[in-house]
C-alpha cells in the first residue's frame, strides 16, 4: 500500500464520496500517519504570491528583527529558520506579527493599488482559514473512520489551538546526504505541509524506506503528530518524516497544525478504548512532556512518547 492521495474537492460530510474518502484516508493514516490531499482551497495564485513574495521578504529581514517574534533558527550546522504565528485565522494576531516585523522605517510598498502590508496579512489569514477547514475535515474523516462518534470528535476539535509556521531552508550542510532536517515525528496533534516547486519532504514507509512527497501545486501533506497517537489510543502512528533536498535549492514551506490547548491533558478518546483495544496511553501533559522530550534524557529514546506516557513500555525503552 502506498501513502493515499485523496481529492477533497467537493467532498462534503454525509455525501456519497464521504464514505469512500473516509476509508482511504483512515487506511493510510493507520499505516503511515500520512495522507496527501489535493484541494484548491489555498488557490494557486495565493500560493504563488505567498511563496515568491511574502516568504522571501519575510526571511530577508535582519535576524534581530525576526527574533522579536516567534523565531527559531541560527542553530550551528543547520541551514534552517522558521517563524510562527498562533491562531493565525484571527487577523489581529497576524497584524501584530507583521507590525512587529515591519515596524516604522520600512516604507510601505503599493501593489495592485493595495499596500503590501495589507496583502501579506490577507494572504496569511486566508491560507490559515482554509487550512483549518481542511484540517478539521481530515480529523473528522479519520476519527469517524476509526469509529469515533461525531459528538466526541467535535468535542476533541474544540480542545485544539492552531498555529502556522513558515520555514526557509538554505543549502543542505551535508552534501552527501542532502538532508536538511533529520528524521523526526512532530510533537503536535497534526501538521499540514505545503511545499512549492522545491523538493524536500520525505516520509518513512517502513523498513528504512523513504518516499519523497513531490511539491506538486494544489497538494497538501497531512500528517499525524504524537498527540494524535495518544488521542487515537495508538491506532494512528505519528508520521516519521525528514527533509532532503538533493537540488540544494533554497526551499520554503508552510506548515499549519493544531496542538492541544495549554493546560488540557491529551487523552485517548473513550470511543477507542474497549476490551479489544485496551488503554495504551496515560493522559499526557504536553508542557511537561515537551520539556522532557528534548532534554538529554528524553533524546535517548527511540519512542519517547511511549516511554513517557505509554501503559506498556516493552520495546519503547530502546535507546536511539
Ligand atoms: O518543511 C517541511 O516540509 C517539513 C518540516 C518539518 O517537518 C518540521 O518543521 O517539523
Ligand atoms: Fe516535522
Amino acid at each position: 500500500m502506498e501513502i493515499a492521495r485523496v481529492d477533497l474537492r467537493g467532498v462534503v460530510a454525509g455525501d456519497l464520496g464521504w464514505e469512500a474518502t473516509r476509508a482511504t484516508v483512515t487506511a493510510s493514516m493507520v499505516a503511515y500517519g500520512c495522507v496527501i490531499i489535493t484541494h484548491d482551497a489555498l488557490g494557486l495564485d495565493l500560493c504563488q504570491a505567498m511563496f515568491t513574495r511574502v516568504l522571501p521578504d519575510l526571511f530577508a529581514l535582519p535576524v534581530e528583527d525576526k527574533q522579536r517574534v516567534d523565531y527559531q533558527g541560527q542553530r550551528p550546522g543547520w541551514e534552517w529558520e522558521s517563524l510562527g504565528i498562533r491562531e493565525p485565522m484571527n487577523a489581529d494576531n497576524v497584524r501584530e506579527f507583521t507590525n512587529i516585523l515591519w515596524s516604522e522605517g520600512n516604507p510601505e510598498i503599493w501593489q495592485d493599488h493595495l499596500p503590501i502590508s495589507f496583502c501579506r496579512l490577507e494572504m496569511i489569514v486566508s491560507i490559515s482559514k482554509n487550512m483549518l477547514t481542511l484540517e478539521e475535515m481530515m480529523e473528522m474523516l479519520v476519527l469517524e473512520g476509526l469509529g469515533v462518534r461525531e459528538k466526541s470528535a467535535r468535542g476533541h476539535l474544540d480542545l485544539l489551538r492552531h498555529s502556522i509556521r513558515m520555514s526557509r531552508y538554505g543549502e543542505p550542510q551535508d552534501r552527501e546526504t542532502s538532508i536538511n532536517m533529520q528524521p523526526h515525528c512532530d510533537d503536535t496533534m497534526a501538521t499540514m505541509i505545503v511545499q512549492h516547486e522545491v523538493e524536500g519532504l520525505e516520509v518513512h514507509v517502513g523498513d528504512g524506506r523513504w518516499v519523497a512527497v513531490p511539491p506538486e501545486p494544489g497538494t497538501i501533506t497531512f500528517m499525524a503528530g504524537e498527540q494524535f497517537t495518544v488521542v487515537t489510543n495508538g491506532r494512528v502512528p505519528a508520521c516519521l518524516h525528514r527533509v532532503r533536498t538533493p537540488s540544494s535549492r533554497e526551499r520554503f514551506s508552510v506548515l499549519f497544525g493544531p496542538r492541544q490547548k495549554g493546560g488540557v491533558a491529551v487523552c485517548p478518546l473513550d470511543d477507542l478504548v474497549d476490551a479489544e483495544h485496551p488503554l495504551l496511553y496515560n493522559p499526557l501533559n504536553h508542557e511537561k512532556y515537551f520539556k522532557w522530550r528534548y532534554s538529554e534524557e528524553g533524546l535517548k529514546f527511540k519512542d519517547p512518547l511511549k516511554v513517557y506516557c505509554g501503559v506498556y513500555k516493552d520495546e519503547a525503552t530502546a535507546m536511539v
